[in-house]
């Protein structure tokens, strides 16, 4: 550890932990439809952080799509003695050690380590943890990301398993050089925002009428960047992607997700037949496991000018490291909510950087936007120092529920000024969608019951 100001938060203790399954019928109009997830409820494990010794409460959420949210609340709970009654100074003193406390404990471990649902739950406990930090520190998160020291920040990373291709050393040299410029970068960002684009028109289950609607609406407000689910079936595809092209023009930029639809090979034969539309990338063409599978995906298309992205579902930043060592990836599209939080996502922000890969982060869902764009500011602000080749996803649900939702200017996103991660969510939105008690599900809508 290097020799840093001790920070102020001793004596403050998390009391307890207070966890919510909030479901929202995302389903009934088939929002966030894509080819493996047909049928999603736009979901969260919510977790509240009560603290002794201060008023202050971290919030944090995980992402989920409905069933299975209970799953991650039970693993929440599985892990919450190793945060009650800990001390918040010596937690945020050496971040990444209090990261391994919770994701290595040596029986629980077992049924991870640092991936599925554990992993998720360890993401809830985390996002609430850095949302207590920034409070208490009063500033919105990307902010005291940049206040904080590089060596800090390394302290707040576990290096185990990574130090073959990052080591601490290397991202502090990163984290210092990022600092030189960093108050023009932050003015910046809150003159123009941060580069956005649009997930919100190519829901699969949307039909054609919607997809020319919705296109021609997010078009009128002046977006030039869109994403369209693919994986159906290449017929369908190419219809779909037809109406998008007619009104889109090709000057605008699009982007396709299959969300692990397919085999290697199945890949590489469906791309070539849409690579007349000519996509930015595809994203997740098969198993967020198969880093050699994305390799040789990647390899494929290169020749065609498409790239490939993946990220939402790679488990950890071993994963993550694999695909950059294997030029699997050229967009890496980290998740705030499957990987263990800040804890994992600096280092894998990191590792990008060195490996020059563009990071790209998956949002959308609920609380996605919220939670991502942090990470974005953090890319921009201390790692790559630009936004070229650079682009955040948008998706219009759900913000309605939370404190401080985005705020755009335009296709970017402005950087809140509000202390915390900011996923504080309203209490009637907690009350209403709560699972299975919240008048929206006892009162006979049911969950989908799936294909
Ligand atoms: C089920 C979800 O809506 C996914 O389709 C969504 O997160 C998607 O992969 C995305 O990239 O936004
Ligand atoms: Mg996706």
């Amino acid at each position: 550890m290097a020799d840093l100001p001790v920070l102020p938060h001793f004596g403050i203790t998390i009391k307890q932990l207070v966890t919510h399954d909030v479901r929202f019928p995302t389903s009934q109009l088939l929002d966030g439809s894509d080819a493996m997830h047909t049928d999603p409820d736009y979901s969260c494990a919510y977790v509240v952080l009560e603290t002794q010794g201060s008023t202050c409460e971290g919030h944090g959420l995980t992402f989920t799509l409905g069933k299975g949210t209970e799953v991650v609340i039970v693993a929440i709970q599985a892990l919450q003695h190793l945060v009650i009654g800990q001390d918040c100074g010596k937690i945020f003193s050496n971040f990444g050690q209090f990261y391994r406390s919770l994701t290595s404990e040596s029986q629980i471990r077992w049924i991870g380590p640092e991936k599925g649902a554990l992993h998720l739950a360890s993401a809830a406990i985390l996002n609430a943890l850095w949302d207590l930090w920034a409070k208490l520190e009063g500033k919105p998160l990307w902010r005291l990301l940049a206040d904080l020291e590089p060596e800090r920040i390394a302290d707040c990373i576990d290096f185990r398993y990574i130090t073959d291709a990052l080591t601490r050393a290397e991202a502090i040299e990163i984290l210092r050089k990022g600092k030189i410029g960093i108050e023009n970068r932050i003015a910046l960002l809150q003159e123009n925002g941060y580069p956005a684009y649009s997930t919100s028109c190519g829901w699969l289950g949307y039909d054609s009428d919607l997809l020319r609607q919705k296109l021609r609406a997010f078009i009128a407000e002046g977006w030039t960047r869109f994403k369209v689910k693919v994986g159906s079936s290449v017929e369908d595809d190419i219809r779909r992607l037809t109406i998008v092209r007619e009104e889109i023009g090709w000057e605008r930029l699009l982007m396709v997700d299959a969300n692990q639809k397919w085999d290697v090979q199945e890949s590489i034969e469906w791309m070539q037949k849409l690579a007349h539309f000519k996509p930015l990338w595809i994203e997740e063409p098969t198993s967020p496991d198969d880093v050699l599978g994305h390799a040789t995906i990647a390899a494929a298309l290169k020749p065609l000018g498409i790239a490939v992205a993946t990220g939402e579902q790679c488990a950890n930043r071993v994963i993550f490291k694999q695909l950059l060592q294997a030029n699997a990836i050229s967009y890496c599209q980290i998740d705030t909510c499957r990987l263990g939080s800040l804890n994992e996502i600096l280092a894998v922000i990191l590792m990008a950087h060195k490996f020059k890969i563009p990071v790209c982060p998956h949002a959308g869902g609920v609380g996605l936007c919220e939670l991502a764009q942090h990470m974005a500011f953090f890319d921009f602000l201390q790692v790559s120092c630009t936004t070229e080749n650079r682009v955040l996803e948008y998706v219009e649900h759900l913000h309605e529920h939370f404190f401080e939702p985005i705020r755009m200017k335009g296709q970017s996103y402005l950087p809140p000024a509000q202390p915390g991660y900011l996923v504080g969510m309203r209490p009637e939105s907690i009350a209403r969608f709560g699972f299975p008690n919240g008048p929206t599900w006892r009162g006979g809508l049911k969950p989908s019951t799936g294909l």
